[in-house]
């Protein structure tokens, strides 16, 4: 478990760094075992900015804790979803102004399209008319009602649910990907933004 601790300890230290943890917000997990599935999770409501030595806490398939750093984050019931419907071996949770602003633009939709973007390739989209889609589902206060939601949107390609007005759950087969999957997600949300307020003020029309 110490290793998996570690690598989850990095990442986090890394999304403290791009500011992603506003307001005590987010949570971390990474699985530790298959069968029977386990995964270490961040303490519930603690300042992620911050590294302590119960930052997180390993919990069991049902969300409950092994370990007693803590109370396990609120949201774990969306880890478990996520590692019980794919192949992923860590799941990220971050809330930052570009996924809330872009969830609830497109929230009616129930979800956005990437394509013509060189960085969908960080998601694996390599083909030459390839796009990525990133569902949205409401922000369901009763959490495993959420949890719900979230695993019926998992298709085998999906690899980010956005929560509208709250958040996104991005997920990988390990540490590293999931992590590459998030950056390419908020880059792609970033651009996005720019690119409707650039058409907005016609910009085009200066040059
Ligand atoms: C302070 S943000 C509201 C809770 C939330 O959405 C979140 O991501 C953090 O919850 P946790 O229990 O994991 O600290
Ligand atoms: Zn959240």
């Amino acid at each position: 478990m110490n290793s998996q601790w570690n690598e989850l300890a990095a990442i986090k230290r890394e999304l403290a760094a791009r500011d992603w943890f506003p307001g005590t917000s987010g949570n971390l997990s990474i699985k530790v075992s298959e069968d029977p599935l386990t995964c270490l999770v961040t303490v519930s409501g603690k300042d992620k900015y911050k590294e302590t030595e119960s930052d997180f806490v390993l919990v069991d398939e049902d969300g409950r804790p092994l370990t007693d750093q803590g109370k396990p984050s609120a949201e774990t019931v969306i880890h478990l979803e996520v590692y019980k419907k794919t192949d992923a071996g860590c799941s990220l949770h971050v809330h930052t102004l570009d996924n809330n602003v872009i969830s609830e633009l497109y929230g009616e939709k129930g979800s956005i399209t990437f394509r013509n973007v060189e960085l969908i390739k960080a998601l694996d989209i390599w083909e030459e008319d390839g796009e990525f889609t990133i569902p949205i589902v409401e922000n369901w206060a009763d959490l495993p009602k959420l949890g719900k939601a979230i695993s019926e949107k998992i298709k085998p390609d999906t690899k980010a649910v956005l929560i509208r007005n709250h958040g996104i759950t991005v997920w990988g087969r390990n540490a590293f990907e999931a992590k590459r999957h998030l950056e390419a997600c908020e880059f792609l949300f970033s651009y996005q933004l720019k690119l409707l307020h650039a058409k907005a003020a016609n910009l085009k029309e200066v040059l």
